[in-house]
């Protein structure tokens, strides 16, 4: 088989996160976004990577029209169970990189893929990730960047959070927010590049 990415269908993707367009671009995908406006509050009730897996496919779901495949995903931040969502204020921000300093905890992004005849499949990736001891100058620093402010976690790995970063131990992608081997081997696997079950002619 030889890949032609032009005959690829369109994905949908229900996202308004610049970081998932961004990476899905780079594979070299053809999509659109197409938000989904979920009350992702109503959910909080959930374990964190339960949480995590209902929200990419509420996601999914909301946007999905017949014959689409539509793609989504949810970013969960947890410190000892306890959910991080995304700060509200620089000061709310100050108190999470406070809590996150030293320690370790679990990005879970759920991830949601519906298939042209409504079929969904939804899997969540974990990551376990150390911060390192972070000094006061650096907490300010960080929150009062705003660069956390619309991340789960109050964090951005891939950009100035980098240095806030130890170790990472799973896959970078899915602590941004979109785990890309796992959706091309979920495409893949579904007949997305192959034309099989649904994909490409
Ligand atoms: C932990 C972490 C999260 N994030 C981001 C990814 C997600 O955009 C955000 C988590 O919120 P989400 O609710 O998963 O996504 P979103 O509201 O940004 O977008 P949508 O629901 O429309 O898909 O946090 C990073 O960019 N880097 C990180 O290191």
């Amino acid at each position: 088989m030889v890949l032609d990415p032009a005959r690829l269908p369109t994905l949908i993707l229900a996202s308004q996160s610049p970081r998932r367009a961004q990476l899905l671009e780079r594979l070299g995908l053809p999509f659109q976004t197409r938000p989904a406006h979920l009350d992702e509050e109503a959910s909080n009730y959930l374990a964190p990577e339960a949480l995590a897996h209902a929200l990419a496919l509420h996601k999914a779901q909301a946007v999905w029209r017949s014959g689409e495949w539509v793609v989504a995903a949810d970013t969960v931040v947890a410190l000892n169970g306890v959910l991080l969502g995304k700060p509200v204020s620089v000061a709310e921000n100050r108190v999470f990189l406070k809590r996150l300093s030293g320690q370790t905890h679990t990005v879970f992004t759920g991830l949601a893929l519906i298939l042209p005849e409504g079929r969904a499949v939804a899997l969540v990736d974990a990551a376990q990730v150390r911060f390192r001891r972070l000094e006061d100058w650096e907490i300010e620093w960080y929150a009062s960047s705003g660069e956390g402010l619309d991340k789960a976690g109050g964090y951005g790995v891939q950009e100035r959070g980098m240095v806030l970063v130890d170790r990472i131990e799973g896959d970078f992608y899915t602590v941004m927010g979109l785990p890309v081997r796992r959706l091309w081997q979920l495409l893949a696997e579904e007949g997305y590049f192959s034309g099989g079950k649904g994909g490409a002619a």
